[in-house]
């Protein structure tokens, strides 16, 4: 199959004040929807960043794709290598940890390979998980991301999810999802109250909700000597605990000392990351993300080394819509070693741009779509709205920090902060 054209669509949609150790989300999160249109009309989707600086590298690459076979993935390795060439692709947030030369390239590719992927399943009438090597699972688990939150954004009137600061609220906004989605994991996006605050909230969760597995994750907000004497005192109570201070030596230090293991999306971010990281013992978990772990194939083979190592493999996940959950979990159907449920987003947005019914959560639990490719449709009026959204909110580039400023004027990043 090969392209007649490459449609990249940059797309917003609202997402609530959503508090982390960088500041607060604001109203709009962003997207790019990429189509890949073969000259026989056959179209394979992805989805990925829609922060500017991604976007013009994924439009240069989008623009060299005209002739391509889509089962030519070295080929797409090589467009990119030569379009990216030294470019460094930075965020504002820093939330998935440093930036790098082979991080951009990873993450341009990876948003290409999955329309690819998607495009061949179509062409041959099998899932992508078939592609992948087939079903090591039908279903695949996620957890309840639990997020500290404001009650309206800025001049808007308050969600219907309402302000969450303290354990009570928290075990509302808990109780709220569960009941909605069925998870049976928990986990915590910390690194937003003092932690002994933290604490007491996972404390409230654990007695809310007994046996069910609980995780926090501060994202590099405490100092070593803190996050140990969370970690003592959260031993028994967290399945793990997701970057409790920045930096392979720091977690390192902390893993000596801590009960459970120490999960990351932060320390190892690129295959060079695990030969230091494992020497150092300093993690125990990694949480893949496709979307800058250079695609769905290369998600499987960071699973096979974590699987070397005795490394458990869980799922990281930002503000996505349907397309990259259906990569999300196709990739983890297709993946025998993964340890966790995965994190997700998706309760914390309500439109989308595919059309609904072929991603249904039951009991905390995705099937895999049976469908051909990814196994979900585009929803064209839906992606027009989504683009109008784009194009009218002005937001260009995720900046949680700059928002937060306006809630509160001096605010500085709470990395390394407690
Ligand atoms: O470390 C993590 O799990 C994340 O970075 C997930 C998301 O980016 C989350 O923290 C967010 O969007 O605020
Ligand atoms: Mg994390």
């Amino acid at each position: 199959m090969r392209i007649r054209e490459a449609l990249l669509t940059p797309v917003a949609f609202a997402d609530p004040p959503l508090l982390n150790a960088m500041g607060v989300h604001e109203p709009y999160a962003l997207r790019s929807v990429l189509r890949l249109v073969g000259e026989d009309g056959v179209t394979g989707l992805g989805e990925s960043y829609g922060d500017e600086a991604f976007l013009t590298q994924a439009r240069r690459v989008a623009e060299q794709l005209t002739g391509w076979d889509v089962f030519d993935l070295p080929g797409l390795r090589r467009t990119v290598e030569r379009v990216v060439g030294e470019t460094v692709y930075t965020d504002l947030h820093g939330l998935t940890g440093g930036f790098s030369t082979g991080k951009t390239l990873a993450s341009v590719y990876s948003l290409f390979e999955v329309a690819a992927l998607d495009a061949q399943g179509r062409l041959l009438g099998r899932p992508v998980c078939d592609l992948l090597g087939g079903r090591a699972r039908d279903e695949v688990e996620f957890s309840a991301y639990l997020f500290y939150k404001y009650g309206a954004h800025l001049g808007a009137e308050a969600d219907d999810w309402g302000e969450v600061l303290t354990p009570e609220a928290l075990v509302g906004e808990a109780r709220h999802m569960l009941d909605t989605y069925g998870f049976r994991s928990l986990k915590l996006k910390g690194g937003v109250l003092p932690p002994a605050q933290e604490t007491e909230g996972i404390r409230a969760l654990a007695a809310a909700f007994p046996g069910h597995p609980l995780r926090i994750d501060p994202n590099g907000a405490w100092k070593p000597g803190t996050a140990i004497e969370v970690a003592r005192a959260l031993d028994g109570v967290l399945e793990y605990l997701e970057d409790p201070t920045p930096g392979i030596a720091g977690m390192a230090r902390v893993a000596e000392e801590a009960g459970m293991p120490l999960a990351t999306n932060m320390c190892v971010v690129r295959f060079e990351d695990l030969e230091p990281a494992i020497r150092a013992k300093a993690v125990g978990v990694v949480l893949s993300d496709h979307h800058f772990w250079g695609g769905l194939r290369d998600t499987q083979a960071l699973s096979v080394l974590c699987r070397s190592f005795g490394i458990g493999l869980s799922m990281h996940s930002n503000s996505h819509l349907g397309i990259s959950l259906a990569a999300m979990v196709h990739v983890a159907a297709a993946t025998p070693h993964l340890s966790y449920a995965c994190d997700t987003h998706w309760p914390w947005k309500e439109t989308d741009v595919i059309v609904p019914g072929a991603l249904e959560f039951r009991d905390g639990a995705v099937r895999v779509p049976d469908g051909p490719g990814l196994g979900v449709e585009l929803d064209e009026d839906a992606l027009a709205r989504a683009h109008e959204d784009y194009l009218r909110c002005g937001l260009r580039k995720r900046d949680d920090a700059s928002y937060m400023r306006r809630y509160v004027g001096s605010f500085q990043p709470n990395t390394e902060r407690w």
